[in-house]
């Protein structure tokens, strides 16, 4: 495992890789593999910012001119350049994050695939012409807003930039992207960023206490906000599940990405009836996971991100212990045989039992590869436990009974919701939350029930943009049966009455 040293600057605008004009401050970068250094990072200060927003602006000015038809030739050619380089980026972003080769992947597929997307849609944003008394007519205009700011988290690097790119560039707006590189300056370079006064709006992704931060920075500049933040997500195993599944359901809404994924469920709430079975099968098949180097492809679970999140994560499975919750198996640091892997930040997964709705653990977001499991005896207390959080990002639910099913999901308050499945997330589907979940969305006619992700148009609200997870490559992972068919038993919800079916 060799990362190529960085050969050039980090920053890139005005089309070339630059230092950053001011700020300056030296930031290691760790391999969460090995925790070795791969890189140095110059923070980027005010004046940097200003240069960036500076060449958006100019770049503003050509794009938002260009028809959608332009707009899309280009985007399905930065589709195809990171469709060939695919496994290469994948390389690097395995090197970055520590998540394991074969996600690594997916996650590229998922970023070209949303570009594509988009492009496919920007031919066609169209306004709306409206008659009016004694012949006369009103029209409306898709506008784009101008230069948007994407500030990112660290889970899904390559895949957020895309996700928040696509749809506003594919609207006209040009978008400066910060990525989330852990470090002091990069909060006062994301604040720069949102009190810039050419900003026109801002479309964030990480935790609950930073999007308030983000809010609060936006309401000052009188902005708009796409934020997507943290989650505690239920997943609601009844006991006429389809058992195998079940599991391999929990294991993927638990697992993926180390556990370091916004919409995991991770309150697995189990009729008391299959408790036992249940919880058997999930330890027995969380204790076969394969953690280890993420560069190997059979690697199952990486390294999580870095040392403090380890530390972090480990603290919540100790007082998980101290409140009374039973570790069934795993929790504790992993070190790989091989010695160049002896410091990187591993842990095996980990299944919490004995658990209640008062547990920290189960209240708070841990973001790691942590699940806890909860006894239940009726629907109508699962429903309200699983909707007693102030998160609401996603929910799953694993019975053979889809009028129970969709009953259950309707009475969900989440935005994303699985049926006998689960973190599937076609680029064609909104994805957002609710309460402190974040999502602040419009649905836009024509577009589906699209959220806006990356900056929209005031009078035409814009497109949304989705994860997609590549459904067939996914699902073998966890083993889970029913593959491409089984898509037509999730569905995406954006506001209550507006539920969106797909088939
Ligand atoms: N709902 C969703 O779609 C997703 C949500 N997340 C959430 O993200 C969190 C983990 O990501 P982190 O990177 O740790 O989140 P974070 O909130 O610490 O940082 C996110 C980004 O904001 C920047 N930032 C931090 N403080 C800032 C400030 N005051 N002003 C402007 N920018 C600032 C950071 O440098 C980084 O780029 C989890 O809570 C997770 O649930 C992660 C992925 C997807």
């Amino acid at each position: 495992m060799v990362p190529r040293p960085l050969q050039q600057p980090l920053n890139y605008r005005g089309g070339a890789r630059l230092q950053p004009a001011d700020g300056g401050q030296v930031e290691e970068v760790y391999e969460p593999a090995t925790g070795r250094v791969i890189a140095k990072l110059l923070c980027s200060g005010e004046k940097e910012v200003d240069l960036a927003v500076q060449s958006a602006k100019a770049a503003f000015k050509v794009w938002s001119q260009m028809s959608g038809m332009e707009r899309c030739r280009v985007l399905l050619e930065a589709a195809r350049i990171i469709r060939e380089q695919r496994d290469e980026i994948a390389t690097l972003e395995t090197i970055n994050n520590g998540k394991s080769i074969f996600e690594a992947r997916a996650d590229i597929d998922v970023s070209w695939q949303c570009l594509e997307y988009y492009a496919g849609l920007a031919g066609s944003l169209a306004g709306e012409h409206i008659q009016l008394p004694g012949g006369s007519f009103g029209y409306t205009r898709r506008e784009p807003l101008g230069v948007c700011a994407g500030i990112g988290a660290w889970n899904y690097p390559f895949q957020i930039a895309c996700w928040k790119a696509a749809p506003a560039l594919a609207c006209g707006n040009a978008m400066v992207f910060k990525p989330s590189p852990f470090t002091p300056i990069s909060v006062a370079t994301g604040q720069f960023l949102c009190h810039h006064p050419d900003v026109a709006k801002i479309s964030f992704t990480g935790s609950v206490p930073t999007g308030v931060k983000i809010m609060e920075m936006a309401a000052k500049g009188i902005k708009p906000v796409t934020l997507e933040l943290g989650g505690k997500s239920p997943l609601i195993i009844f006991s006429d599940c389809a058992l195998e599944n079940a599991v391999n359901g929990a294991l993927m809404a638990n697992f993926l990405t180390q556990g370091e994924v916004c919409c995991n469920g991770t309150r697995v709430f189990v009729e008391r009836k299959i408790l036992d079975t249940f919880t058997k099968e999930v330890v027995k098949r969380t204790q076969k996971i394969k953690v280890g180097d993420p560069l190997l492809e059979d690697t199952r679970m990486g390294a999580l991100i870095n040392r403090p999140h380890l530390d972090r994560v480990q603290n919540f499975i100790k007082q998980a212990k101290e409140q009374g919750a039973q570790v069934l198996c795993g929790g504790d640091l992993y070190v790989p045989d091989d010695p160049k892997l002896k410091n990187g930040f591993y842990m095996r997964p980990c299944v919490l039992g004995n658990c209640t709705d008062d547990m920290t653990c189960v209240k708070e977001e841990i973001f790691g590869p942590v699940m806890s499991i909860l006894p239940f005896d009726t629907e109508e207390e699962v429903v309200e436990r699983a909707n007693n959080t102030k998160f609401g990002l996603a929910g799953g639910v694993f019975t053979r009974d889809i009028q129970k099913a969709h009953r259950v999901v309707a009475a969900l308050n989440a935005g994303m919701c699985f049926i006998n499945n689960y973190n599937v997330s076609p680029v064609e589907l909104p994805f957002g939350g609710y309460k402190a979940s974040g999502e602040q969305c419009l649905a836009v006619p024509g577009l589906g029930s699209a959220a806006p992700r990356g900056g929209d148009a005031p009078v035409s609200a814009v497109a949304d943009v989705s994860g997609l997870c590549c459904v067939a490559e996914w699902i073998p992972r966890w083993e889970m049966k029913g593959k491409l068919e089984k898509r037509g038993c999730g569905f995406g919800k954006r506001k209550e009455g507006d539920k969106l079916l797909y088939i």
